[in-house]
């Protein structure tokens, strides 16, 4: 017999592969395999980089690790429990207590499996434990199985990279005395960019190219129908209130974001933007601490991305490469991993998991989440109806005004008209898939 999980009163449940057929059964069935046979395959070919660097043992780790991997691959495949973590890191407690954790809300009868347990959490883990295989083989636990595919993103989109840092640096000189109505439609243009950039993730495509080749600011008007809920307006007003109070206080935008290559140029831009435009003083950037859904930003893809721009051939890409090298020396930009961005966990329980990171994000002005695994994690990867208010959705998780910048990647949207998504499924039932829709989507502690 198979007992349901636990569900608090008016909390749809989680989405699964066990509702067979769904995106999350054909991600799980289909996409996570092809990325872990990926990952196998870039650790092989790297067989000689081992040799060089650490002789036989380096060898010995890469089989190990293989062999770990491959193993993984058919616990996958063929639904297999859901394995505790057997290295020793510091979050590997809090891994092995969420197992736990989701033990109990499956109940005795069904196993926490990969095609029986929550989505969110199964795709999580197969994160960690790709980290777990490289941990537990020390010459290889600072090897970043994604970042070829990473470099190979950024260095694909150079044409659009540098149409975008032009434009920056053409209203640069202007932004100390633009009129406020200009202020606001350059910021509404950059907000959508950094929207768009996340149609470029490696996950969704499992590892294939995914990069930007043309300039984004010439695609947004034929864009714009396909940005659902627009409140890019919201997050202007958002940041002018604090820049009326910032002439006594400091106003800082924080920005969780998501993957490295195009998207990260577009995020840098903007922050760029809010600086040398005056609206914000601060940016804090949160990222990944070991290599996560493809293409999330660690903190080595965003120097390394920074010290490209610099080093870059072209004027306009090279000086704002140097201007963001002089915000992380001055600290108006500055880097920030918490272990928190790589549990499996909803947002709604980070005030107690991580009370830490809570409120740290509680003395930004804003916080922007990019893109849709933050998404999932802000409204809980549940089955919403998607005339569900955003701030229901967010269960309490609401430490400041925020904004989330998305392309819908994942069955989960709250926040439409009522029967506006019953709507589109009827006319494109892959909206909720296929990356060609988005949303900018804004709460505050207010509503
Ligand atoms: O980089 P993003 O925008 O968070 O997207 C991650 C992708 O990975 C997925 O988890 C699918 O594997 C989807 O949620 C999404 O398509
Ligand atoms: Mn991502």
């Amino acid at each position: 017999m198979e007992s349901n999980p636990v569900l608090l009163p008016g909390v749809p449940q989680s989405l699964s592969a066990k509702f067979e057929g769904s995106f999350a059964y054909l991600t799980i069935r289909d996409r996570l395999p092809t990325i872990l046979t990926k990952v196998i395959d870039t650790i092989h070919r790297n067989k000689n980089k081992f040799f060089e660097e650490y002789g036989e043992e380096g060898v010995e780790a890469e089989k190990r690790a293989i062999s770990f991997l491959s193993k993984l691959r058919n616990e996958l495949q063929t639904d297999k429990p859901v394995l505790v973590l057997e290295d020793a890191q510091e979050d590997t407690e809090a891994w092995n207590r969420y197992l736990q954790y989701q033990r109990g809300l499956q109940g005795e009868h069904c196993p926490v499996s990969w095609f029986k347990s929550p989505w969110l959490y199964v795709e999580c883990y197969m994160y960690r434990r790709i980290q777990e295989a490289l941990c537990l083989n020390p010459p290889m636990s600072e090897f970043d199985v994604f970042c070829e595919g990473k470099t190979q993103s950024f260095l694909e989109s150079t044409a659009a990279i540098t149409a975008l840092c032009t434009h920056l640096q053409q209203i640069r000189p202007t932004l100390t005395h633009t009129p406020e109505s200009t202020l606001m439609d350059h910021l509404l243009t950059l907000l959508q960019v950094s929207l768009w950039g996340n149609k470029c993730d490696l996950s969704i495509s499992a590892g294939r190219d995914n990069s930007q080749r043309v300039s984004p600011l010439d695609s947004l008007s034929a864009l714009r129908a396909f940005v659902l809920l627009d409140d890019s307006r919201q997050v202007w007003a958002a940041l002018r209130s604090g820049r009326d109070r910032g002439q006594r206080s400091r106003v800082q935008v924080d920005v969780v974001l998501d993957n490295a290559g195009f998207e990260l140029l577009t995020d840098l831009v903007l922050a760029d933007f809010l600086l040398a435009s005056g609206l914000a003083n601060q940016v804090r950037f949160h990222g990944k601490r070991f290599p996560w859904f493809v293409s999330d930003v660690t903190g080595r893809d965003f120097l390394w991305t920074v010290a490209q721009a610099a080093s870059s051939n072209h004027t306009h890409l090279s000086a704002c490469g140097g201007q963001w090298r002089r915000y992380l020396e001055e600290g108006a930009w500055s880097y920030h991993d918490h272990a928190f961005w790589t549990l499996p966990h909803e947002y709604c329980d980070m005030e107690w998991a991580a009370p830490d990171l809570y409120a740290s994000l509680s003395s930004a002005h804003l916080l922007l989440f990019k893109g849709d695994l933050n998404y999932r994690k802000l409204v809980g990867d549940r089955d919403w109806p998607h005339h569900t208010p955003f701030s229901v959705a967010l269960r309490g998780f609401s430490p400041a005004s925020l904004c989330a910048l998305r392309t819908l990647k994942a069955n989960v949207q709250v926040g439409l008209a009522v029967g506006q998504g019953e709507g589109l499924s009827k006319d494109t039932p892959t909206w909720m898939t296929s990356g060609d829709y988005a949303v900018m989507q804004f709460h505050s502690p207010q509503q």
